[in-house]
């Protein structure tokens, strides 16, 4: 478990995490979500103990983490595959790192051959591609077998296969009891891997909780019915503060009325209806509205050949 209460951070005169609260379950893989610049990295990098907090406490299976006798084995990260030595080669760097963790080298082995990184372990890191830096930052992650895991956008450079085998090593290790605590910005990866989610927005906390729920929280839930007694159906409707609305292909799609109740209503009418299913927003309409007021990189549109692009990270839509 990791318990988060009250983090802070502060650059300069920017505040990069704000008095920031939540808990991360074991036995779960708990999404860490956020617009560019939200302050995931950061909170992350408190958590594993590599930058101190100005404000707040960070609890790692009930203790103090930094204080650990055998770190690794409580908590494995990947936080930044590119600060690994480029002049090493891959097992060389999990050597090392097993050596001055009391790891035995046979765990290397098994680590290596976990995320498919025999064959390129003898290579030099320097001459790795991002996902293969990836592999070996995850494999020195799982190296103490720790109970914990803190993963930066693990998925980022990874192919289709790779990001499947990320997905399932999160899963079957949150089944096995583990804590899997993971940043993306793939809603569609973390809508199928995460059980829980922390979405954090300029610094600050805008929501945790399952995923299910901060959807329905944070989305409409319409219900499409198909039904050849449209306006029948919009009227009974009407007498229940339903409404109704015309989807493109012509079905109707009810908002402020369940399923039970339209289904009920349209019996008690004698209108027939040839389709009846709940509608739920995706991950990325409920990131989309939770964050539409904390993206602190906004892009523009392309307006076309005549008109100007606006907006840019560098120009900055910092508000
Ligand atoms: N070492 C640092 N010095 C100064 N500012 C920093 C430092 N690290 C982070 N920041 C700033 O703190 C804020 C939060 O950054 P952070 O990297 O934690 O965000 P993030 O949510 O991980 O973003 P992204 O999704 O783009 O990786 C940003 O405005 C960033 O520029």
């Amino acid at each position: 478990m990791i318990e988060v209460e009250g983090l802070t951070q502060v650059f300069g005169h920017k505040t990069a995490v704000d008095d920031v609260s939540f808990t991360v379950r074991q036995g779960a893989v708990t999404g860490l979500l956020g617009p560019n610049g939200a302050g995931k990295s950061t909170t992350m990098r408190m958590i594993v103990g590599l930058d101190r907090p100005v404000k707040g406490v960070v609890r790692v299976n009930g203790g103090d983490f930094r204080r650990a006798e055998r770190p690794l084995h409580e908590l494995g990260a990947l936080l930044d595959p590119a600060a690994l030595h480029p002049g090493r080669s891959g097992r060389a760097h999990l050597r090392a790192l097993a050596l001055t963790n009391g790891i035995p080298s046979s765990r290397v082995d098994e680590v290596l051959r976990l995320t498919g990184m025999v064959e390129p372990s003898s290579r030099r890191v320097g001459t790795y591609s991002l996902g293969m830096r990836q592999r070996l930052g995850i494999a020195g992650a799982l190296l103490g077998d720790p109970q914990v895991l803190v993963l930066d956008e693990p998925v980022n450079g990874l192919d289709p296969d790779g990001v499947h085998w990320v997905r399932e090593l999160m899963k079957s290790l949150a089944a096995m009891g583990r804590t899997v605590l993971v940043s993306s910005h793939l809603m569609s990866e973390m809508a199928l891997t995460a059980d829980h989610l922390v979405v954090m927005g300029r610094g600050r906390l805008i929501t945790q909780g399952p995923v299910t729920e901060v959807i329905a929280r944070a989305t409409q839930s319409d219900v499409l019915v198909r039904t050849p007694q449209a306006e029948e159906l919009t009227a009974a409707l009407g007498t229940i503060g339903g409404s109704t609305r015309r989807a493109p292909d012509g079905a109707l799609l009810v908002t402020n009325a369940t399923a039970e109740q339209i289904g009920r209503l349209a019996a008690s009418g004698s209108i027939v209806l040839f389709e009846l299913t709940p509608q739920q927003g995706s991950l990325e309409d409920a990131f989309l509205a939770l964050t539409k007021d904390d993206q602190e990189y906004a892009a523009g549109t392309v307006a076309g050949p005549h008109g100007p692009t606006t907006g840019s990270e560098q120009d900055g839509a910092r508000r």
